[in-house]
């Protein structure tokens, strides 16, 4: 088996404007009435500019920028879950990511039910989901509640749950943004926990945050993003150093 690693040359990325323009009737409603012609000047957004970086086995690497630098539309891209414009993006090896933890639950299914589906829909199948079932029940920790519909939950136990599925399972890539949040102060230390265990199996870690002592206690190598360009590439103390020039912050 090869070696798992990261190769993007020139990568761009555009959002295009087409899919967020604003089409709502109550604006072509308030555009008739108020005359307004104007045709709307939307601009599809450039969010990944030229792109380039190699990633091999061993190195964990942190993302710095300020917020809507690129750091999340960097991750979703190396996840493979946007198109890229233009450029070459190889990615080799098992690809695993902790982004929105919100997304995908299924409000009248059980919770018990839901851990089927997002397992499925994280890539694991479904032999593997029924060894993983009680493990993920256990982490959780939500008790007779794992078989009540999701829509009966509080917004902390919706997490709890998306946590202990999505981290069930590591992988040789390991993408993260900056994920824990919510959830009380125990499963926070328990969800800490779990994910530097994921990070340690891991044969290469991308983490995305704006908390430069984890950044600095995990990962060896910075990468800086500003406005949509890396503009660092390097020693994660260096990077921090240039995180804070580039945005007028004092050390
Ligand atoms: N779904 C989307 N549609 C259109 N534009 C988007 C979308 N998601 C992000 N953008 C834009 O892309 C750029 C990069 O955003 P991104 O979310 O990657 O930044 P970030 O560095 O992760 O920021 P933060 O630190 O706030 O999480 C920003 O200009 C943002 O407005």
């Amino acid at each position: 088996m090869t070696s798992p690693y990261i190769l993007l040359e020139n990568v761009n990325l555009h959002y295009s404007s087409v899919a967020f323009k604003e089409r709502s009737l109550k604006t072509l409603l308030g555009n008739i009435l108020t005359g307004n012609k104007k045709k709307n000047a939307v601009q599809d957004v450039h969010a990944l500019k030229n792109i380039n970086l190699e990633v091999r086995a061993g190195e964990r690497v942190g993302l710095l920028g300020h917020n809507g630098a690129g750091k999340s539309t960097f991750l979703k891209m190396a996840a493979d879950l946007y198109p890229i414009s233009s450029g070459r993006r190889i990615i080799k090896g098992n690809v695993r990511s902790l982004f929105d933890l919100s997304l995908g639950f299924e409000p009248d299914a059980t919770g018990r039910e839901n851990i089927f589906y997002r397992g499925l829909l994280l890539g694991l199948s479904p032999r593997l989901l029924r060894e993983i079932e009680e493990e993920v029940v256990a982490f959780a920790d939500l008790g007779e509640f794992i078989d009540y519909p999701i829509k009966t939950y509080s917004a902390g136990m919706q997490v709890r749950l998306a946590f202990a599925i999505s981290t069930a399972v590591g992988g040789d890539i390991m993408l993260i943004d900056e994920v824990i949040g919510a959830g009380d102060a125990r499963f926070m230390v328990k969800a800490k926990k779990r994910i530097l265990d994921l990070v340690e199996q891991a044969k290469i870690l991308v983490l995305a945050s704006h908390d430069f002592s984890a950044l600095q206690t995990i990962c060896q190598r910075g990468v800086v993003f500003h406005r949509g360009e890396i503009v660092f590439d390097g020693e994660i103390t260096e990077a921090v150093k240039t995180y804070k020039r580039v945005n007028g912050i004092g050390a």
